[in-house]
């Protein structure tokens, strides 16, 4: 089966004085979930926008078994279904209507897909509100609606735009399940989204934009791997410490005038501790709390949206 690559892609807006992608290349294989993550204004979306041939790059290509979407747009719809950030309320039209139109529209609809798109309804546990209009729906359940719509007849290739935002915490757990069994059946997964919890745990690999750039493509795998023999120590203490106050060969980063975050090597875990208890008995620490080291930690010290 064939990769999905893009190569060079550059999109500056406001005659160049924005730059949302900056000559990005890569590629993305069937079979794996890919997660694109990065601050708001990163230039996820219109990365994802690019794939599609929504928008077009100032340069570089999308190609796909051999077609360009670039210059083959109405291939790359064929190619791919995509789930919007922004959905629209489905006013007047059913969940299963909206679900059944997508289907027909993709030519799979037929008596014996009905069974299909019951498959999805229960997958996703929404089959309660089959018969409900769009305007009546919950925005989590407007977005599950947007969701089933677009796996119900997929492309190769898939495109979601934080699908699991406003979703309650079970279904975000059939989202991804559905999403693994997509990559598992050959489709091509791309997902953007905020929540690094779930692209530790669900993803098999993630992306990282940082004002345009691609600074991070690294798999979940190895990012947790790596990060397993690291902990990080948060502290809150009553009167500012000095970097001699901590133990050498440590690094300490300081959030605010009173707090402190100490990523910790295993073997620094114990001399740390040691550190703290001293530093408890002279009353000097309000609050602490260790614990494994996260992709959220971590994104912290790589990407700096507000900069
Ligand atoms: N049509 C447009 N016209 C002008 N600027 C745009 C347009 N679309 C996007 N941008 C700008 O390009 C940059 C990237 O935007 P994009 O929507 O791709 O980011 P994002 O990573 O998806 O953000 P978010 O997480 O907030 O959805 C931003 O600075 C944005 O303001």
């Amino acid at each position: 089966m064939s990769n999905l690559s893009i190569h060079s892609i550059t999109k500056t807006f406001n005659h160049g004085q924005v730059t949302a992608n900056d000559n990005i290349s890569t590629q993305f294989s069937p079979g794996v979930i890919t997660a694109l993550t990065g601050h708001n204004g990163a230039g996820k979306t219109t990365l994802l926008n690019q794939i599609m041939g929504i928008t077009k790059p100032d340069k570089g290509s999308v190609t796909f078994a051999g077609h360009s979407f670039i210059q083959e747009p109405s291939v790359a719809r064929s190619m791919i279904s995509m789930m919007p950030q922004l959905h629209a309320p489905l006013t007047g039209v059913t969940l299963r209507q909206s679900i059944e139109a997508v289907s027909r529209i993709r030519g799979h609809f037929d008596g014996d897909r009905k069974s299909e798109l019951d498959k999805v309804l229960n997958a996703l546990k929404i089959m309660d509100w089959a018969n409900t209009t769009g305007e009546k729906l919950s925005g989590g359940l407007q977005r599950l609606t947007s969701f089933a719509m677009t796996v119900v007849a997929p492309a190769p290739i898939l495109l979601f735009d934080e699908p699991t935002n406003d979703v309650d915490p079970v279904r975000r757990k059939l989202i991804w399940q559905y999403l693994g069994q997509l990559a598992e059946s050959g489709h091509i997964v791309i997902v953007v989204t905020h929540n690094l919890l779930e692209v530790d745990q669900y993803a098999d690999r993630y992306l990282l934009l940082d004002h345009g750039h691609l600074i991070k493509d690294e798999s979940t795998n190895l990012a947790s791997s790596n990060r397993l023999s690291e902990n990080v120590l948060t502290l809150t203490t009553k009167r500012p410490l000095s970097v001699d106050d901590f133990p050498k060969s440590i690094k300490v980063k300081q959030d605010s005038a009173l707090e402190y975050e100490i990523i910790l090597t295993h073997s620094q875990i114990i001399p740390a501790i040691n550190w703290l208890q001293q530093r408890i008995d002279l009353s000097e620490i309000v609050t602490y709390n260790l614990a494994p080291n996260s992709l959220d930690v971590m994104y912290g010290g790589l990407t700096d949206g507000d900069k």
